[in-house]
């Protein structure tokens, strides 16, 4: 098998009276392709901000790669490999589209050894078909672009686990299939780790591998698109719709 790249070890996150993310188990493996679903409220953003540091769990332990960095900052997860988008894209608007790639490799450390193949900017923004754009604003391309360059700015930092928080949110059926090859792309070429979270189910389930599946912060399923699909669980947590839709497409 290969290498564990993250594992979490019942990991919750409680806000107040709310436990958004309830004693969640998972380990993540180089080269693996993985989604995680959920109906609204589940706790998958929660639980991305969990893995990424943005929000320590309130109990349970986070490893990467074997070490240990529990209640860590977002620059050590970054240092360590882990790279994350987030639902609304967060580029700097003034900055060029190469600069903001730039800014990713300076947040993870300049002594970051890279990964084969994630070199420069050059090669990112042209596996993400934005080298045109190169030395515009970031504020003047469109906001599908925009998501696009959001993932450049997470692959600047080298990372080994890319987290895809929504990247295909409001996009066109086409546009969400060719994201999604794209997607399969930067895992088959760079060897990366991908974790992608998305709300429409049908496409998800079409190129990913393994899904993840939480409903009220626990996860209720962990398999195959097949195995998954058939859960009685995750036919119940989803009462049909988003699933139904998934398994129609
Ligand atoms: N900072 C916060 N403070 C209080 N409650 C929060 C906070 N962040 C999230 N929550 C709550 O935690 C629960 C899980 O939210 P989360 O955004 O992780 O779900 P999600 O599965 O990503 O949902 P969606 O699919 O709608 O994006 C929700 O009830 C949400 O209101």
């Amino acid at each position: 098998m290969s290498e564990v790249l993250l594992q979490a070890e019942q990991v919750s996150v409680r806000f107040g009276g709310l436990t958004a993310v309830d004693a969640v188990d998972c380990t993540l493996r180089a080269g693996e392709l993985v989604g995680i679903i959920g109906p609204n409220g589940a706790g998958k953003t929660t639980f991305f901000n969990a893995i990424s540091g943005v929000q320590p769990p309130t109990s349970g332990r986070l490893l990467v790669a074997g070490t240990d960095l529990t209640g860590s900052a977002p620059h050590h997860f970054a240092a360590h490999g882990i790279a994350r988008t987030f639902q609304t894209p967060r580029v700097f608007p003034d900055m060029s589209v190469r600069d903001n790639v730039r800014f990713g490799m300076q947040f993870a450390g300049r002594g970051r050894r890279a990964p084969a193949g994630l070199a420069s900017e050059g090669e990112i923004l042209a596996m993400l078909g934005l080298d045109a754009l190169a030395h515009e604003d970031a504020g003047a391309i469109t906001p599908s672009q925009q998501r696009l360059l959001e993932i450049g700015m997470a692959l600047g930092t080298r990372p080994r686990v890319l987290l895809l928080d929504e990247v295909a949110a409001g996009l066109t059926e086409a546009e969400v299939d060719a994201m999604a090859r794209r997607i399969r792309r930067l895992r088959d070429e760079w060897q990366l780790t991908v974790v992608w979270i998305e709300h429409a189910v049908g496409t998800l389930l079409r190129y990913v591998e393994r899904v993840l599946v939480l409903n009220q912060g626990r996860k209720i399923a962990d398999g195959t698109p097949a195995e998954v699909i058939n859960d009685a669980q995750v036919i119940e947590a989803y009462l049909g719709d988003e699933l139904a839709e998934g398994i129609d497409a």
